[in-house]
């Protein structure tokens, strides 16, 4: 997606650890219309697919996912949580992730009043790096008995290999970009075409 490439371009840098940061206008500030194209794409790629629900992961998809459900006829969007909380009663499904930012395992967590076996699911998320979050969004569909029908990427790190082995498995996986390349010295970042 050209304007997603084009603002990664303008306004992110690259960090030493294998990190890029776009939290200009994706993960901290917010670019709502950008959000909204990018729904817009998805739902172009996806178009046909029988979508009943977007799971994504707290914190930073759950933006991107509200914004993409609006192009998917506003399915409900769920939101795996990363933390036990009063207000989560009832059972759950749950696993633990390894969080690629924090550098430190979280319980996922998904009520089972929303996650259902008639569920055809669209994952969706910021970033996909080693691909651990949507291996815990895929086990706990697993769980529930739900259908993964695709996974909406913003950024993907391509030299880390999580989207590469998902794709392997058969999963459709749409990233908007594919970073192929980046360089903390010199801040070049090269996209897969
Ligand atoms: O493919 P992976 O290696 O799993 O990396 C991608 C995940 O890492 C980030 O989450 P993180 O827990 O770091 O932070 P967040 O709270 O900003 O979503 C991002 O939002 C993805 O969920
Ligand atoms: O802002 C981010 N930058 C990254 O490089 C990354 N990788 C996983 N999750 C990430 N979030």
């Amino acid at each position: 997606m050209q304007e997603l490439e084009e603002r990664i371009q303008a306004e992110g840098t690259v960090k030493a650890g294998d990190v890029l940061k776009v939290d200009a206008f994706l993960n901290h500030q917010c670019d709502v219309r950008l959000f909204d194209h990018m729904g817009a794409a998805w739902a172009e790629h996806f178009a046909g697919k029988p979508i009943t629900k977007i799971l994504t992961i707290e914190a930073s998809g759950i933006g991107i996912a509200c914004c993409a459900a609006r192009h998917f006829g506003d399915v409900p969007v769920v939101f795996a949580k990363k933390a036990q909380s009063i207000n989560l009663d009832g059972d759950q499904y749950t696993t633990t992730v390894y969080s690629f930012t924090k550098q430190k395992e979280f319980p996922v967590i998904v009520s089972k009043k929303y996650l259902n076996p008639g569920d055809h699911v669209l994952l969706i998320d910021d970033f996909l790096a080693n691909g651990k979050a949507l291996r815990g969004l895929i086990e706990l569909c697993g769980k529930a008995g739900a259908t993964v029908e695709g996974i909406g990427i913003a950024v993907e790190k391509g030299f880390q290999g999580g989207g590469d082995s998902l794709r392997a498995e058969g999963y459709d996986v749409d990233s908007l970009a594919i970073v192929e390349s980046m360089d903390p010295e010199t801040g070049k970042i090269e996209f897969r075409h």
